[in-house]
């Protein structure tokens, strides 16, 4: 999308995104951490291998290891019984060895014939059935990399598979950067915490759990400072304490233009604004500053949006990538690609629109339709959505033809 199609005075979604990528500096100092607990953290340094993988050539198959030059009519006495676990041994000359999957290969076989494959005779001999090839059913010692090779580098997102890498290696504890520690700040006088006592005007706080929900699964420590009322001191105290005990700060809410919204104002104040407003919707007010001296020596703060889309579709797009650079992971480019619309709609002036869409694939094909209301104070379609239409500012959706889809599941 071309900048002169932007709403006045908001920013490129794409350039939002890339300027935050960009100032995302990765948190300091590393912990050592036991493999039951490291899953979802980020590796603090590379890490090369301690031994050859496979260790030794051993076989792939429950069955028989010999060498082939020795095979004949007459068979071969199996002479060697080999389970998992035993060490290496050799092959006596003549003779073949009962071998089992994982089983170390002896010392002068140069192939395994799976049991399916042999028969064995009332004198214990063996016979292979049909065609044996060299090095045949034998994993061989250090083919799928060698001591020393780089297994992980820093930055990786500890999965299950790569847990389960370095076990293989025998690495019992793995370097770690520190969890990122996040205040999260609620802001707005007419907000209650769910179970508290309902009464019309008053709207129950849905950011906070949301968000919550969102920095856990995203590997954070969150330190959660409640509902902050619309006032300027009340702010500036809850922004000091964040500021002292967190590495980044997420408030939601009183991030717009009008006399109750606070945020903006207070973070000028207190340090500086980067930038506020991005050519998205919803998600626009979006505010990225620091707190401290403006500069990025200070903490950051992710200003979102109240409404609660706005909030989900800002922290998906510009604040998760933010905080994953922070967290030292490598940040790739958003995961996209073309639908075909099941419906028609205006296109949005001047804004990059991310509609709720689900997928119906009756047809063989994906098809997306709207997932419900999309005003940005509407949580039911997001809650069904399983990604974004993106639509570019200004462009009407025709149904039939095809746009770029971001799926939910790259989000986390
Ligand atoms: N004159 C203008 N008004 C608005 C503009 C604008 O450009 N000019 N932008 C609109 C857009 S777009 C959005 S998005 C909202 C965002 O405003 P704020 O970030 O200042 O949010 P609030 O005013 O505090 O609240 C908006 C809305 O969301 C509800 N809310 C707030 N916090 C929560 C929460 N934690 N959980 C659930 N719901 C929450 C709040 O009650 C309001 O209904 O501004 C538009 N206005
Ligand atoms: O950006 Mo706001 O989210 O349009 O409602």
């Amino acid at each position: 999308m071309s900048c002169a199609t932007l709403a006045k005075g908001l920013l490129d979604l794409d350039v939002a995104r890339a300027r935050m990528i960009a100032a995302a500096e990765p948190v300091r100092g590393e912990e050592l951490v036991a493999l039951e607990r490291a899953v979802g953290r980020v590796l603090a340094r590379d890490v090369t291998a301690r031994l050859d993988m496979p260790g030794v050539d051993n076989s792939a198959m429950d069955g028989y290891a010999l060498r082939l030059a020795e095979l004949s009519d007459a068979g071969l006495p199996v002479v060697l019984r080999v389970p998992a676990g035993a060490g290496v041994t050799s092959l006596p000359e003549g003779g073949c060895a009962r071998i089992f999957t994982g089983a170390p290969v002896p010392e002068g076989a140069d192939c395994v014939v799976p049991q399916e494959r042999v028969r064995l005779d009332e004198a214990g001999c063996m016979h292979v059935a049909g065609e044996a090839k060299p090095g045949a059913n034998i994993r061989r010692r250090g083919e799928e990399y060698r001591e020393g090779d780089t297994l992980l580098t820093a930055g990786w997102t500890l999965d299950s598979a790569a847990l389960a890498l370095l076990a293989s290696q025998g690495i019992a504890e793995v370097p770690v950067l520190p969890r990122l520690k996040v205040a999260l700040i609620s802001t707005g006088d007419e907000l209650i915490e769910p179970g508290a006592t309902f009464a019309p005007g008053l709207v129950y706080n849905s950011n906070r759990v949301m968000l919550q929900a969102l920095l856990e699964q995203a590997d954070c420590e969150v330190l959660d400072l409640g509902i902050i009322a619309d006032d300027p001191d009340a702010l500036r105290e809850a922004f000091a304490t964040a500021r002292d005990g967190a590495d980044l700060v997420v408030c939601t809410g009183g991030v717009s233009v009008g006399e109750e919204d606070h945020v903006r104002p207070v973070l000028d104040e207190l340090g500086g604004l980067w930038f506020h407003g991005v050519a998205m919707k919803p998600g626009k007010p979006f505010a990225f500053g620091y707190l401290d001296d403006g500069s990025p020596e200070g903490v950051p703060l992710l200003g979102l949006p109240g409404n609660p889309v706005a909030s989900l579709v800002g922290w998906h797009l510009l604040a998760r990538p933010f905080v994953q650079g922070c967290q030292g992971r490598t940040v790739g480019p958003l995961q996209q690609y073309r639908v075909r619309a099941g419906f028609s709609r205006r296109g949005s002036p001047g804004r990059r629109e991310l509609l709720r869409v689900t997928l119906d694939w009756q047809g063989g094909h994906p098809v997306a339709l709207l997932a419900g209301g999309q005003g940005s104070h509407m949580l039911h379609a997001a809650s069904q959505a399983h990604g974004y239409l993106m639509m570019a500012a200004d462009t009407d959706v025709e149904e039939g033809r095809e746009y770029p889809y971001l799926p939910a599941g790259q989000f986390g």
